[in-house]
């Protein structure tokens, strides 16, 4: 995900925040905001290069651990972009799945992951639909379950303006959306557990 092999096209995005400037009613030539159109290209970039990543790569290197039972990463940072308003939503992701065969695969290439799926123009069902099925299809897994909670801009800043608001969703894929004890032990270990 290197700014340099980005196959992005930094000056059209460029153009076209110079635009939106002009457009807003600023002056794109005063000093401030002389280098913020390159500025914004390249967090652009950053944003979004999950577009240019493939998560059969995240996933490609597993090794076998004798563990048959549920592996837990909670609380991974996650920053995304609504497709809507091109406004971040932002939260945490919790991954839980049961290894097949004891092959597990490193645990920050569950985060990456994430952020393959995060760093895109997204919806927040969506995505956490991609990751679980990414699961599924590159580690093959017995069975996964993907929640995140996140609190969207887009709701908090602007329109209907109620910060604070979370929204939660879920995947559930395999033995997990199979088996309700399996999946209730997954979602308390996840923090979702009975109240
Ligand atoms: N389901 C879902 N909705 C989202 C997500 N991100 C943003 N939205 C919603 O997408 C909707 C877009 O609604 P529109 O009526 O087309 O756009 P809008 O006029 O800007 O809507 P308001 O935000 O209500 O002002 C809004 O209700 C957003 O809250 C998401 O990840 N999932
Ligand atoms: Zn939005």
């Amino acid at each position: 995900m290197a700014e340099l092999s980005s196959p992005m096209d930094l000056p059209r995005i460029e153009a076209a925040v110079r635009e939106i400037l002009i457009a807003v009613g600023e002056d794109p030539e005063r000093d401030g905001l002389l280098d913020t159109p390159g500025r914004v290209a390249r967090a652009y970039v950053e944003a979004f290069a999950g577009l240019h990543a493939d998560p059969a790569e995240v996933l490609s290197k597993r090794f076998a651990v004798d563990h048959q039972e549920l592996v837990i990463v909670r609380d991974i940072a996650m920053y995304s972009t609504c497709e809507h308003h091109l406004l971040p939503f932002h939260g945490k992701a919790h991954i839980g799945y049961l290894p097949r065969n004891g092959y597990v695969t490193g645990l920050s290439k569950l985060a990456r992951l994430v952020d393959v799926f995060a760093r895109r123009p997204q919806v927040q069902e969506r995505m956490t639909g991609q990751i679980a099925d990414a699961l599924v299809e590159h580690l093959d897994v017995l069975g996964v379950i993907v929640v995140i909670e996140a609190e969207h801009l887009c709701m908090s800043m602007r329109g209907v303006r109620k910060p604070g608001a979370s929204t939660i969703t879920s995947a559930v894929r395999g033995i997990l959306a199979r088996n309700a004890t399996t999946r209730a032990e997954a979602m308390a270990l996840l923090g979702f557990g009975p109240r």
